[in-house]
């Protein structure tokens, strides 16, 4: 009686369990849709998924169960499928290699407490190991599946116990969910997931919970997330300083020197992690906050690997905030899905990790081993996404553990075109693709897109205030003057920018600008403003986020009315980087000059001397020998204010060379652009990370940036 009443309020079971089936047979355990719960309607979703989840392992349990049955029915009746023959040796009983990883894997002997912010991630986690254990053996030991479950369980007992009671009955947006429209299996799983757990709480309370309506059980659904989130939240507290430096991390001239000060070096893990939490990517894609950090701090070990002046983790926190700030101050974040966004910050966070602080095209010469992998094809670009992914083969690094097939597909495509786009030798390829596809902009491809916006956030730095330029252009010419100088001990010509002898960087970097960077940032914002122009709500965008969206309105039109006139308006993103480009322009066009003064004044003064030396040889031809051993033994003063040993270390071939020889330590330690030596105070250490990071924050605060 009970139980026709019960199906008679539920007239489309029937239905529902078939469509379900259908459902089952299509997906597998592992291909489950993010939970992301921030309105009713999404809940509703989210609930269902989670029933789903919830019904699948049941049903994989129940299955293990029989087996484990089965087995001890056997054990305890004696009974073998193939009799041993009376005499016979007894069989091994050795466990199999596949037993052993099992029982490694599902060891229950060092599992966080239950009440732990890692027990969540790791209750999952057993589940779905166990689930891959049934699929690819059939059974697992009943003995480790009791543990393991027994965990899981006490796990979820305290998820529902220690919060469920306080949220259960409170106000919140899940009061107007529409009992209707939750499927009825919500409950049910519900009521069978936590209420098995209540079964074996530590306090031995026996009671058994139920739901009382469709509500409650849908609130409960949320809490599972909400408690997810304020754990994810609550897992870091932010020093003050970092607090006040966050404040700034949605500005264009965002300080990442004084973050990676403030932080002890650790510049990469706190942009990536703050970002990530803005956009609520750890709760959209169940990313465990233990196992963030562990990819963030793996991260930033790749990232330091060559202790690389410019390629290192800095660069990789100062790309991931400026694409964060391009996305969030445009707009352009509107046009994203959360995969997408995800991809972006993670595609930013990664896209030069493990860099040699070397050149694709010194990998191609010197013919490394990145390059005999890579086909001479975007050799470091093909290195960073694939490391990148490799280190998420562990578990415990794992944040993408929890995405469905189709996201991570998705994901991982987009990752691996934009990371792969910030080859430089793509640019001008890009550039050109760019201008077609603005040409009918209704379309434009997301993945060029975002690609454009992440090449361009890589080459930002000339965009940024005079203070940063600087100091970047000072680190890069480094790690290039670096690379001339490994160039020359293995006898290979020197890169463009890599001699530090030669190189001119004032106007290396005025060429950089007009014919690099600022072509690049004239189509990334052409493609903005097409692209973020159609889901602009007129003026709201500009009203919104402190007018760095401009939108004007041509014609009559009012902005605001949010009518269906037909008023042209035309939808600008607000280009703060014109203003830096153009007075960073100014300022080496200035240092350009000075050096130029200089080196002809340098010029004239060798020449000079040559002359004089050559008037003196002619003259005394004893003294010339006399006077050339001088030199050799005795230190000289670099045309930069350095000290060099002289020529008895290293041979000059021209009176030029001569004059700034030194030995390969002592040039890597010291020699860098001219312009810069000279404006440095005299006898100061150049080269290390640290000295030159000193320095520059230094600079920096004489400025107030
Ligand atoms: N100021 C600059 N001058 C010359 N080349 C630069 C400058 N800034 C960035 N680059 C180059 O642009 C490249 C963009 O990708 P990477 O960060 O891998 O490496 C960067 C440098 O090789
Ligand atoms: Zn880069």
């Amino acid at each position: 009686m009970a139980d026709s009443k019960h199906l008679s309020q539920r007239p489309n079971l029937r239905a529902h369990r078939g469509r379900r089936r259908e459902s089952r047979r299509k997906s597998s355990i592992f291909e489950e849709k993010t939970i992301d719960i921030v309105s009713p309607g999404h809940l509703v979703g989210a609930t269902n998924h989670v029933f789903c989840m919830g019904r699948r392992f049941a049903t994989a349990y129940q299955c293990l169960e029989r087996s484990a049955i089965t087995r001890h029915w056997k054990s305890v009746s004696g009974k073998r499928l193939t009799p041993r023959k009376k005499g016979s040796p007894p069989r091994r009983q050795g466990p199999s290699k596949e037993d052993l990883t099992m029982s490694l894997e599902l060891c229950t002997d060092d599992l966080p407490p239950t009440d732990s912010l890692e027990a969540l991630e790791k209750a999952s986690k057993r589940i779905r190991k166990i689930c891959t254990f049934l699929q690819s053996r059939g059974n697992v030991p009943s003995n480790l599946l009791k543990r393991n479950l027994h965990y899981i369980a006490d796990v979820l007992d305290i998820v529902v116990t220690d919060d469920a009671r306080r949220f259960i009955d409170e106000d919140d947006e899940l009061s107007e969910v529409e009992p209707d429209a939750v499927p009825m299996e919500v409950r049910d799983w519900l009521a069978s997931t936590f209420t098995r757990s209540a079964s074996v709480t530590k306090s031995g309370e026996k009671e058994k919970k139920t739901f009382r309506s469709i509500v409650q059980a849908v609130r409960a659904a949320n809490l599972v997330d909400r408690l997810y989130r304020r754990m994810s939240t609550s897992a870091v507290t932010y020093p003050p300083t970092v607090m006040k430096l966050f404040k700034q991390l949605d500005d264009w001239s965002f300080d990442v020197f004084a973050l990676n000060e403030a932080t002890n070096g650790q510049a990469l893990r706190y942009v990536t992690y703050e970002i990530m939490m803005r956009y609520d990517l750890l709760a959209k894609f169940k990313i465990g906050v233990g196992t963030l950090f562990n990819f963030l701090e793996a991260l930033e070990v790749g990232y330091s690997k060559y202790q690389n002046p410019y390629h290192n983790l800095v660069h990789g926190a100062d790309v991931t905030q400026t694409m964060h700030s391009i996305l969030f101050q445009t707009g352009l974040v509107q046009w994203l899905t959360d995969v997408e966004i995800f991809a972006v910050v993670f595609s930013a966070a990664i896209h030069d990790f493990e860099h040699t602080g070397e050149t694709n095209n010194f990998h191609v010469m010197s013919r490394t081993e990145t390059a005999l992998v890579y086909n001479d094809r975007a050799v470091q670009e093909n290195h960073h996404i694939s490391a990148a992914f490799r280190l998420m083969t562990d578990d415990n690094l794992n944040i993408v553990y929890n995405m469905s097939k189709d996201d991570y597909k998705d994901f991982r495509t987009l990752v691996i075109d934009m990371v792969l786009a910030t080859d430089m030798s793509y640019h001008f390829a890009q550039v050109k693709q760019m201008k077609s596809l603005l040409s009918c902009p209704d379309n434009i491809d997301k993945a060029k897109a975002l690609s454009l916006v992440l090449h361009t956030a890589d080459i930002s730095h000339p965009a940024k205030n005079w203070i940063l330029h600087e100091h970047w252009t000072e680190l890069l010419m480094e790690e290039f003057f670096r690379q001339g100088d490994k160039e020359q001990e293995l006898g290979l010509p020197f890169s463009p920018l890599c001699d530090r002898k030669t190189t001119m960087v004032a106007s290396s970097q005025i060429g950089f600008i007009d014919f690099i960077v600022q072509p690049s940032f004239e189509i990334m914002s052409d493609m903005l403003d097409k692209v973020v122009a159609p889901i602009s709500p007129r003026g709201s965008l500009a009203n919104q986020s402190n007018a760095t969206i401009s939108e004007k309105v041509e014609g009559e039109g009012s902005p605001q009315n949010g009518d269906q006139s037909e008023e042209p308006f035309e939808f600008k993103v607000d280009r703060v980087w014109d203003g830096h480009l153009t007075g960073n322009k100014v300022k080496w066009k200035e240092l350009s000059t000075k050096d130029q003064a200089e080196k002809e004044a340098r010029e004239k003064a060798a020449q000079k001397e040559k002359a004089d030396s050559e008037a003196q040889t002619q003259n005394t031809p004893d003294d010339k020998a006399e006077d050339k051993k001088d030199r050799e033994s005795s230190p000289k003063i670099t045309a930069n204010g350095t000290v060099s040993p002289g020529d008895a270390v290293k041979p000059s071939t021209s009176p030029e060379n001569d004059e700034q020889a030194s030995t390969k330590e002592e040039a890597v330690g010291k020699a860098s652009p001219e312009h810069v030596e000279k404006r440095s105070t005299e006898g100061e250490k150049k080269g290390s990370i640290d000295s030159i990071t000193v320095k520059s924050v230094t600079k920096r605060k004489e400025s107030g940036v």
